[in-house]
């Protein structure tokens, strides 16, 4: 029997099935992997394809994450006006969008990219769609930490786009992200810990309790602050990067402390939010500093 479709879809509901704003995030993490793995402007023939390909099966890994969540999306209060679980759009559809979205998307990077770049790519779509979305989410409170890895990946497919090969500093800006995403997601799990028990997920407040997942936060929260560091001590950036990071760091170390000694009803929210800038900050800091600093370094 056909399903019956309670709202028409639109370009809208296709758009939000591709996380469009984390996909934004995730390409700006990709474009600064490109320019530092280049001492001077990534060529548009690399960056444009890359730019496409990887946003593509970014979007198209969203679209798969959106269709496998559409039952526990429906018990969410923060998910349940999705296209799937508000009718909009049927599952067929959903996964007819992803597959062309993620085949174009891994076309363009075998075609104008390298393949490296397009089997990577690739292993972080399924990093993410399927290790994550279907078995890690539904099985472990340690799900974000490991799946976290799928998410940290694209600033290493634009290093790897640029020179077809996988360098330590790339590894170095992976390491960042990965090590950035508890605290990013466990203060947004903090806050909406209700829901994710009502919808049976086990996240690490909802297993381990609250006061736990807050003393996690604050520790990966100093690990991110030692990690920071690395890009300088290792000599790939300069000091405009080691002086915005470290405010960056200890802004970050705020708002951890805060949540775990003296949180009100907002500040797990707000470190969520915060936790976005930073990140933005942060990769713009390290690119400001990759075009400023590296012609001073080359002097030294
Ligand atoms: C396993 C890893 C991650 C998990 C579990 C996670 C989880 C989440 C969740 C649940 C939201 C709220 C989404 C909503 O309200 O619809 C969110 C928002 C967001 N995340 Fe993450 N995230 C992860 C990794 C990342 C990464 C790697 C990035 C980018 C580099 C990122 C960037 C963002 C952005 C920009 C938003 C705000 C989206 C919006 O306002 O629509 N996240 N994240
Ligand atoms: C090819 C490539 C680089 C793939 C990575 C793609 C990608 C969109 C990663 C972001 C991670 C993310 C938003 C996780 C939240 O999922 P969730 O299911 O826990 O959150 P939700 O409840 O908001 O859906």
């Amino acid at each position: 029997m056909a399903a019956t479709y309670k709202r028409h879809a639109s370009w809208r509901d296709y758009l939000e099935l591709t996380k469009p704003r984390v996909v934004a995030l995730l390409l700006l993490t990709a474009i600064v992997g490109m320019c530092l793995a280049s001492p001077g402007w990534v060529g548009w023939d690399i960056m444009v394809p890359a730019i496409a390909g990887i946003g593509l099966m970014s979007g198209s890994a969203a679209a798969i994450n959106h269709l496998v969540d559409r039952h526990i999306d429906a018990r969410m209060a923060r998910t349940l006006r999705r296209p799937l679980p508000s009718g909009a759009l049927s599952p067929r559809r959903v996964l007819s969008f992803a597959g062309i979205v993620g085949a174009v998307g891994f076309a363009i990077l075998a075609i104008w990219v390298n393949m490296l770049t397009a089997w990577l790519t690739f292993a972080s779509l399924i990093g993410y769609a399927v290790i994550y979305t279907m078995y890690l989410k539904r099985a472990t409170p340690q799900n974000i930490v490991i799946g976290g890895l799928a998410g940290a990946a694209p600033p290493l497919l634009g290093w790897t786009a640029v020179t077809n090969e996988i360098h330590p500093f790339a590894v170095l800006l992976v390491m960042i992200v990965f090590t950035w995403t508890p605290p990013h997601f466990w203060a947004l799990a903090v806050h909406r810990a209700k829901d994710y028990a009502k919808a049976d997920i086990p996240m690490l407040p909802v297993t381990h309790g609250i006061e736990f997942t807050k003393t996690c936060i604050l520790l990966y929260t100093i690990l991110l602050g030692v990690i920071c560091l690395l890009p300088y001590l290792v000599g790939m950036s300069g000091l405009i990067y080691l002086i915005g990071s470290s405010i960056l760091s200890i802004w970050f170390l705020g708002y951890a402390w805060k949540l775990k000694f003296a949180a009100n009803k907002h500040t797990a929210f707000n470190m969520f939010k915060f936790s976005i800038w930073q990140l933005f900050a942060l990769f713009i800091l390290l690119l400001v500093d990759h075009y400023f600093m590296m012609p001073a370094l080359a002097f030294r």
